[in-house]
């Protein structure tokens, strides 16, 4: 489903370079679960937007669903991104203005879906992640394990085939996190897969897969007491 083969990534600021991401070959399955380790500044979040077509890679290819996304336009790219990549980030990321029905609707809007349609959507979503009878609520109403969970709705609404999470219980308190990763396996178990990016070695130990990434050079793990080591 994703295939990443001599993927690097180089910045430059102010005449400094940065070898973000050294190349490196990845290749992830519809329904893996990976989760993704390595202290702060080793090129995760690099990762993560580049996987998430966010961010463009400087060198090798990406495949996303059989499709090279490095010859995409701009436009093709954000009609593909929203199709395909469900995101959920640490702070939520929802919009305060907007019930928890318009914001799972968000994502939705741009997509070819009729009225009732997304409507069908929204509420399978909110049903999936147990807030459908709050669906007027606002995000301030909620908790913030709730607010996750409607992140985690809008994601999912659109039907991606991946979904992209960055840190999604960083800001959750551990009975809420393990909530939030209790309802990210069920999605995974229903096909979709899932990268996640976790500082919680008990949480990547949870997915079917364990990348490290150390100073920008990718390893999969085989198991987590490496990453510990
Ligand atoms: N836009 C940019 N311009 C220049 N350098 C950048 C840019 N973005 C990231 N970097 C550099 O790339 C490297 C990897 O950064 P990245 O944000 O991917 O790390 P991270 O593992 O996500 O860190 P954290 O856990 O702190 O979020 C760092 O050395 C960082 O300074």
């Amino acid at each position: 489903m994703l295939i990443m083969k001599n993927l690097a990534k180089v910045f430059y600021a102010d005449r400094i370079k940065t070898q973000a991401l050294h190349p490196f070959d990845l290749q992830v399955e519809q329904g893996e679960f990976v989760s993704i380790i390595g202290s702060s500044g080793s090129g995760k979040t690099t990762f993560l937007n580049i996987a998430g077509l966010l961010e463009e890679h400087s060198e090798g290819v990406y495949l996303l669903g059989g499709q090279d996304v490095t010859t995409m336009k701009d436009k093709q790219k954000s009609a593909f991104r929203n199709e395909k990549i469900g995101f959920v980030f640490q702070s939520f990321n929802l919009i305060p203005e907007l019930n928890l029905y318009d914001n799972v609707d968000m994502p939705l809007r741009y997509r070819k879906f009729t009225a009732a349609e997304r409507d069908k959507r929204i509420m399978q979503a909110l049903e999936q992640v147990g807030l459908a009878g709050r669906k007027h609520h606002y995000p301030n109403q909620l908790s913030g394990g709730q607010q996750q969970r409607v992140a985690i709705a809008r994601a999912i609404a659109g039907s991606p085939a991946m979904i992209l999470a960055d840190e999604p219980t960083g800001n959750l308190d551990s009975k809420m996190a393990q909530g939030i990763m209790t309802l990210l396996k069920d999605i995974n178990a229903q096909g979709t897969s899932i990268i996640m990016v976790t500082h919680d070695n008990e949480q990547a130990a949870q997915a079917n897969r364990i990348i490290q990434i150390k100073d920008g050079h990718l390893s999969e793990l085989k198991t987590l007491e490496k990453a510990i080591a």
